[in-house]
C-alpha cells in the first residue's frame, strides 16, 4: 500500500526562502492524499505539467516532497528507500534513461545484483521477469538490436525482477506503433491479474482506460477527479486529458 498524506512538492526555490525566491517556485504537486492498495491497476492522467510525474516519483523517494508525508506498506519513504524502492518499481518515460546494460540478461539482473542476492536467484528473477514480458530465452540479445517496444519491455522485466509490489510507468507508450503498444498492454493486464499493483502515468487514456480500476486526474498538482474509469470519463477532457473515442470503456475482462 502506498500512502500521501499532504504531499506538496516545488521546483525552483533556489534553496532559499526569501520573497524573490518564492516568486519563482512552481508548485508541482500541491497538497495531494492519496492511497494505492495493493494490487489496484490506477491510472494517473493529467494534461503536460499537470504534476503526474512528480507524483508518482514521490512513491518511492526519487522525489522528496517539500511537504507531507508518503509511506510504502507502513513505512515513511524517506526512512528507508531501499525499501520503498523494493516494493515500488519505476519504469521512467524513455527507457533509454534506464537501461543500463549491453545486453538484455544483464540488464534485467542490474537491479537484483544490487540487493546482493545469490546467483541462483538473480537467474531465477531475471528468467521470471522476461517470461511476464513475453521476452523468455533472450538474455543474451543485444539491447541496441531491439525495437523500441522490446526495450520498453525490457525496462518493464528490469523493474520486475526487483519484485514490486506496485509497478509504477511513466507515459509507458510514447514512441511506440499500434502492435508494440497492444504488446505492452497485454503485459500489463497480464501483470494486474498476476496480483501486482500497476499505476501509468498517461495524458492520453485509449490504451489504458479498460485496465484501470480507477483513475486519478491532476489538474495544477491537485487532484480534480478521483473515480472509476465510468464515472471519470465525463471530467477527464476537462482536464485535456484525451479518452477513447466512444467515450466508454470496454471490459477488461477479454
Ligand atoms: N526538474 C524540474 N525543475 C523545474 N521545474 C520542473 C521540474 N520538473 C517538473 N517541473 C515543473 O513542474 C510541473 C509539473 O511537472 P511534471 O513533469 O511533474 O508534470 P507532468 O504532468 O508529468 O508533465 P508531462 O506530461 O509534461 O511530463 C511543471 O510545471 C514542470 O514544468
Amino acid at each position: 500500500m502506498i500512502d500521501l498524506d499532504g504531499v506538496t512538492c516545488r521546483y525552483g526555490r533556489g534553496g532559499g526562502d526569501g520573497d524573490a525566491d518564492a516568486a519563482v517556485a512552481t508548485v508541482a504537486v500541491d497538497d495531494v492524499s492519496l492511497s494505492v492498495p495493493d494490487g489496484e491497476f490506477l491510472v494517473v492522467a493529467g494534461a503536460n505539467g499537470s504534476g503526474k510525474t512528480t507524483l508518482v516519483r514521490t512513491f518511492n523517494g526519487l522525489v522528496e516532497p517539500d511537504a507531507g508525508t508518503v509511506t510504502v506498506n507502513g513505512t515513511p519513504v524517506d526512512e528507508d528507500l531501499v525499501a520503498a524502492r523494493s516494493a515500488v518499481g519505476m519504469v521512467f518515460q524513455d527507457p533509454r534513461d534506464q537501461l543500463v546494460a549491453a545486453t538484455v540478461g544483464a540488464d534485467v539482473a542490474f537491479g537484483p545484483e544490487n540487493l546482493g542476492l545469490s546467483h541462483d536467484e538473480i537467474d531465477r528473477r531475471v528468467a521470471d521477469a522476461l517470461a511476464a514480458v513475453n521476452m523468455a530465452g533472450r538474455e543474451r540479445e543485444r539491447i541496441d538490436s531491439l525495437s523500441g517496444g522490446e526495450r520498453e519491455r525490457v525496462a518493464i522485466a528490469g523493474a520486475l525482477a526487483m519484485d514490486p509490489d506496485h509497478l509504477v510507468l511513466d507515459e509507458p507508450f510514447t514512441g511506440l506503433d499500434e502492435p508494440a503498444r497492444r504488446s505492452v498492454v497485454d503485459r500489463l493486464r497480464a501483470l494486474h491479474r498476476g496480483g501486482t499493483g500497476v499505476v501509468v502515468v498517461t495524458h492520453d487514456l485509449r490504451d489504458v482506460a479498460a485496465l484501470a480500476d480507477r483513475i486519478v486526474g491532476l489538474a495544477d498538482g491537485r487532484v480534480a477527479v478521483d473515480a472509476p474509469p465510468d464515472e471519470a470519463v465525463s471530467a477527464l477532457p476537462g482536464l485535456d486529458v484525451r479518452v477513447p473515442e466512444s467515450g466508454k470503456f470496454a471490459s477488461p475482462a477479454e
